[in-house]
């Protein structure tokens, strides 16, 4: 199967969230992604809303479910949120949503920052393998891959998908 094409796939989500704000009655979203894929589809999302404004990076390396198993990565970064959390409409945005636990570890963290008023979750793909009870708002495509196959977004810019086989452990 094809991966798509993040370009093809960018305007019909900034179309989709848009509705979705006015469905919700947000007028002023603040736009979190996560480190690293999530802050290209977020500024690339950005972009084809056509707003310019601050995004919020979150690095979750420190509240992932996995963190004593796996080390940490050698390139973590501090989050940087460069607004309030409390009270606020929030958008996430993430590359590749799967088992959902990054997501779970993002809501972690911004919850150790306030409380917001909503969060509204967009990711470019799913990959329809959910280990949480979570789901995207709006969705670039969803996909469901092999068992051995994982895919891995390359940018910033060109965004391109890229279907990787797993290691074997
Ligand atoms: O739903 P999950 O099973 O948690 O998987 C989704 C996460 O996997 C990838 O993160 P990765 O840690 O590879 O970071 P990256 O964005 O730097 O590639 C991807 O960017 C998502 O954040
Ligand atoms: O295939 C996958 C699964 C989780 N996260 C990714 O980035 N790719």
């Amino acid at each position: 199967m094809t991966l798509p094409d993040p370009a093809v796939l960018l305007p019909r989500m900034a179309a989709e969230l848009t509705r979705h704000l006015q469905a919700h009655r947000i007028d002023t979203p603040r736009f979190v992604g996560i480190h690293t894929g999530g802050v290209w589809v977020a500024q690339a999302l950005l972009a084809a809303l056509g707003r310019e404004e601050p995004l919020g990076v979150l690095d979750v390396s420190f509240y992932r479910d996995d963190f004593t198993q796996s080390g940490l990565h050698p390139q973590v970064r501090p989050s940087a949120l460069p607004f309030e959390i409390e009270g606020q409409h929030l958008v996430l945005v993430d590359d590749v949503l799967m088992t959902g636990r990054t997501v779970r570890a993002a809501l972690n963290e911004l919850f150790d920052y306030g409380r917001p008023a909503s969060v509204t979750l967009v990711c470019l793909l799913d990959l329809d393998a959910r280990e949480l009870p979570i789901r995207p708002d709006v969705v670039g495509q969803t996909l469901s891959l092999a068992p051995d196959e994982r895919v891995k977004l390359l940018g910033p810019a060109p965004l391109a998908l890229e279907r990787q086989a797993l290691a074997s452990a």
